[in-house]
């Protein structure tokens, strides 16, 4: 993310922390709890009582700590707003793909300043409130030199990059020839700047056998793939996932029995206990969007009973899901999802390192782990204004980002 300094060398010890969720896991929750950062590492956690001196001493005032927010899906490359087609949602029009169209034309027409300044006016908004690692997906260039521009300008500002060439065809463009475009020279044009490429599988976006074509060639050419999948109807969106062994599948509102068994299925190599084993495909829920677009909640409690690991992303685009915000998401998870409090949370922080495989710190740049607290893992902390992180849910809407650490540094 820009405009943060990674890897100071000083310590600093945070004491007298209420609630220290960590999300490990061993899933502990630590009472009267203390963290040491060191650089941009976690070096010590423990008991308030037992904290070791550093250079500096901050008190937390009995206040909740948890790990910054691991924001997974998100489309923040893009210019201008759909409010007309918000209003026109909330007065009974349904959400189709189409609106696409009107943020790629203003994407298109501003330049790469003013792109770059409105990228990361989003992502200090994310970070304001508690985001600490953040996914950005193209979308909205549609050209070879749009997507690759938005490719370029998010590899500068966020922390994963998903090329999403492959959102919607664009109009006048024919279907298959367009499809050709995304696997063949738009691919190559993006590539130096990503490490995901993502698929719109839904009507109205591309088909089956199109999706096939890309989830193929962008796995060919070396990255990770994710899903759109299963938004706006039953489809064949979850099992094209399955397939390809994606490292998540977002949006899933329209699940089939078969849709959930596959899921779970891809997780019964995986022992939760350790993090050994085989991942399977994250099912990213997205309960800003559903709520904007008036569609039923994802089913993120069938999913987590039937053993799926899911993700909670804020979604943030224009067209479905204007925010960035996290808490949000946690508050409606809880408050209309029936997920616990602790599960919430474990969702929009381990579930988004799941999804970006990101919660080892074995990956492949060597960064340390993010999404949980534990030594060695990245000190990125989100201190609440609040005694527990109940309070997100227990006093929805209250902005309770009281300080962030990300990689060490403070930066909120
Ligand atoms: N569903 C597809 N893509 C975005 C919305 C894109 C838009 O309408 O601008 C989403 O994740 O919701
Ligand atoms: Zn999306």
């Amino acid at each position: 993310m820009s405009g943060i300094t990674t890897g100071n060398n000083t310590s600093t010890v945070i004491t007298n922390i209420g609630e220290l969720m960590t999300q490990d896991l061993e899933h502990r929750v630590l009472k009267d709890a203390a963290v040491v950062i060191e650089g941009e590492r976690i070096a010590w956690m423990g008991s308030s009582a037992d904290a070791p001196s550093a250079d500096e001493k901050i008190d937390a005032g009995g206040r909740a700590v948890l790990p910054g927010w691991v924001d997974s899906h998100s489309h923040l490359v893009f210019a201008g707003d759909r409010t007309a087609e918000f209003e026109a949602r909330m007065a009974g029009e349904s959400y189709s793909a189409g609106g696409i169209a009107v943020t790629t034309g203003a994407t298109r027409s501003v330049s790469d300043e003013e792109l770059t300044r409105l990228v990361r006016e989003r992502v200090a908004e994310a970070v304001s409130q508690g985001t600490t690692y953040l996914e950005s997906k193209t979308g909205y260039g549609l050209d070879v030199e749009n997507e690759a521009r938005s490719a370029r300008i998010a590899a500068a500002e966020v922390d994963e990059v998903t090329y999403l060439g492959a959102h919607l065809v664009p109009a006048g463009a024919d279907a298959e020839e367009y499809t050709d475009l995304v696997c063949g020279p738009m691919l190559d044009a993006v590539l130096p700047h990503v490490r995901w490429a993502d698929v719109f599988c839904e009507r109205g976006a591309f088909t089956e056998d199109q999706s096939r074509r890309v989830l193929t060639a962008a796995r060919n050419a070396g990255l990770g793939l994710r899903v759109h999948g299963n938004q706006l109807g039953e489809g064949p969106g979850v099992a094209l996932a399955v397939e390809f062994a994606a490292a998540s599948v977002d949006h899933v509102n329209y699940l089939s029995d078969k849709d959930v068994a596959a899921l779970a299925e891809t997780w019964a190599g995986w022992d939760p206990a350790t993090g050994a084993g085989t991942k399977g495909t994250v099912a990213t829920c997205l309960p800003a969007c559903d709520l904007s677009t008036r569609q039923p909640l994802a089913p993120g409690r069938e999913l987590i009973d039937a053993g799926v690991q899911i993700a909670l992303a804020a979604n943030c685009n224009p067209g479905t899901s204007y925010t960035s915000s996290m808490a949000f998401c946690v508050t409606t998870a809880v408050l209309q999802m029936h997920l616990s409090v602790h599960e919430a949370v474990r969702a929009a922080t381990y579930g988004g390192a799941l999804a970006l495989g990101r919660e080892s710190g074995n990956d492949v740049d060597g960064e340390r782990a993010v999404g949980s607290l534990a030594v060695g893992h990245r000190a990125d902390l989100h201190m609440l204004k609040a005694p527990s992180a109940t309070h997100l849910a227990y006093r929805p809407g209250i902005p309770l980002t009281h300080s962030v650490w990300r990689a060490g540094v403070r930066v909120v």
